[in-house]
């Protein structure tokens, strides 16, 4: 589902964000990716998102080449990725249930559709209940179900979180990672960024570790690192 072959980075001549990273995650397979501030995490979801291009090598991302993919497409692309942020970026304007449509009316699909879908997302994170309230009335760990619900709506092959749990206490943090496994189960690839290290021994799932921009465990699902696979 996603590939990186010989992947490098550089924002600028003398600094380089990614180092010959080569990897492959399967469908299916939920991974971890940590690293210490600045190792090259934000960069290495980005190429995925296409919202950076590599200086180097080829990111392939459910069998398309994503190098010279022209920016009309890149639409496209994202449609098959759901996102999901620290700060879940949510409306406080707009019910929760409006929140979660977002994705679906970008995408046209049919009012009675978006009814259907978005209370399957909500059935899934638990918060079927809640859909009318705002996002405002509900804990912090209704907020990032909320988000990741948003993620989910229009059940994208590939899930993608950058530091999910950071704001929540530890068994908030562990249902929400719950939660990815089941998508996991069900044939969805997810790759999370964090920096909580107990939290991702706990789950005892393959880890790609970058330091420095370079991927040092974890590239190969036997390599030092990964367990559980
Ligand atoms: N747009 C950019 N322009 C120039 N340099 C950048 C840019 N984005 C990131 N960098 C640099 O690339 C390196 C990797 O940054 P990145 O954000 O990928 O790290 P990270 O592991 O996600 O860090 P954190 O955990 O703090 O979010 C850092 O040295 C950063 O300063």
């Amino acid at each position: 589902m996603i590939e990186f072959r010989q992947v490098t980075k550089r924002y600028d001549s003398d600094h380089t964000a990614l180092r010959q990273v080569n990897f492959h995650l399967g469908r299916g397979e939920l991974a971890f990716l940590t690293g210490h501030s600045g190792a090259g995490k934000s960069t290495l979801l980005k190429l995925i998102m296409v919202m950076e291009r590599p200086s180097a090598g080829e990111v392939v991302v459910g069998g398309q080449l994503l190098n010279r993919l022209p920016k009309r497409q890149i639409p496209y692309i994202r449609r098959h990725v759901g996102v999901v942020f620290q700060n879940h970026q949510l409306l406080f304007d707009r019910t929760v249930f409006e929140n979660i449509a977002m994705p679906l009316e970008v995408m046209g699909v049919s009012p009675r559709d978006v009814g259907r879908r978005v209370r399957a997302a909500l059935d899934k994170v638990g918060l079927l209940s809640k859909e009318k309230m705002n996002p405002l009335q509900l804990s912090g760990g209704e907020q990032q179900r909320v988000g990741i619900a948003r993620a989910v709506v229009n059940k994208p092959p590939l899930l993608l979180a950058d530091e999910p749990t950071g704001n929540l206490d530890p068994d908030l943090s562990a249902d929400i990672m719950n939660l990815f496994a089941q998508f996991s189960q069900v044939g969805v690839t997810v790759l999370i960024a964090s920096h909580d290290l107990t939290l991702i021994s706990e789950m005892g799932r393959r880890t790609l570790t970058l330091d420095h921009g370079n991927l040092i465990a974890g590239g190969s699902p036997l390599q030092g690192g990964a367990r559980g696979r």
